[in-house]
């Protein structure tokens, strides 16, 4: 099986379609104010648009409350829904109510942490691994910080994952080879400035992805 991709934080139809022309499984949108990367639901709409259905959806969320999520999903068309700080009875609460595919993020920065992604196991469809950013961030993600790849080792998954967290076109054959991951993330990594994503970067990473 080959290892598919998330490019996530898109907010531009050439970036976007950089995406899908590289053979992204999934593009993420981001819906969180503070991101650089946030998008209005107008332009999630046209983004979306341009989405063939073969490309899932993924919304990105801090904790939404549900008059976010469903002004959302009905704009950009959502397929799943990416939960950052969200617990697991809330995430259970979302899956059951939208029907959508829920992945939750697990912030790791030590082994310990992993032990979250267990919550998730009858909340959610997929944990991304994402690296914990500093406490004093305004992002909970999108920061290019990496983890450790080998706390990783040896850890009895309680769902599908895929991992995130600093990769890039120069790191991602490594981080597959060496944590196994079937899915990838990135956003940071393949752009030129916080929330300004780079053609030809996207499709260096996809590239890599797809060799790996
Ligand atoms: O990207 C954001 O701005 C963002 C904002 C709020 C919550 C999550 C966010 N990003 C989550 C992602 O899925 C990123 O792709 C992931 O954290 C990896 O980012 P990077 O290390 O920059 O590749």
């Amino acid at each position: 099986m080959p290892t598919t991709a998330k490019i996530c934080g898109l907010s531009e139809p050439h970036t976007l379609e950089a995406a899908i022309v590289g053979g992204a499984s999934h593009v993420g949108f981001v819906f969180f104010p503070p991101s650089p990367r946030n998008l209005e639901f107008s332009r999630a709409a046209g983004l979306a648009a341009q989405v063939p259905a073969r490309v899932s959806k993924v919304g990105v969320f801090v904790d939404p409350d549900d008059t976010l999520l469903d002004t959302a999903i009905a704009s950009a068309r959502l397929d799943a829904l990416q939960l950052h700080k969200t617990t697991p009875a809330r995430a259970a609460a979302i899956r059951a109510r939208t029907g959508r595919e829920v992945w939750a993020a697990v912030a790791v920065r030590k082994r310990e942490d992993l032990g979250a992604a267990r919550g998730f196991a009858q909340a959610a469809d997929r944990i991304l691994y994402d690296a914990k950013t500093p406490d004093n961030a305004a992002l909970p993600g999108g920061m290019g910080v990496r983890f450790d790849w080998s706390l990783l080792d040896g850890f009895d998954h309680p769902l599908p994952w895929a991992l995130s967290g600093g990769l890039d076109a120069a790191n991602v054959t490594e981080a597959i080879r060496r944590t196994g991951a079937r899915t990838v993330d990135v956003s940071s990594g393949v752009e030129i400035a916080p929330g300004t994503k780079d053609a030809s970067r996207i499709a260096a990473f996809l590239s890599a992805v797809a060799s790996a």
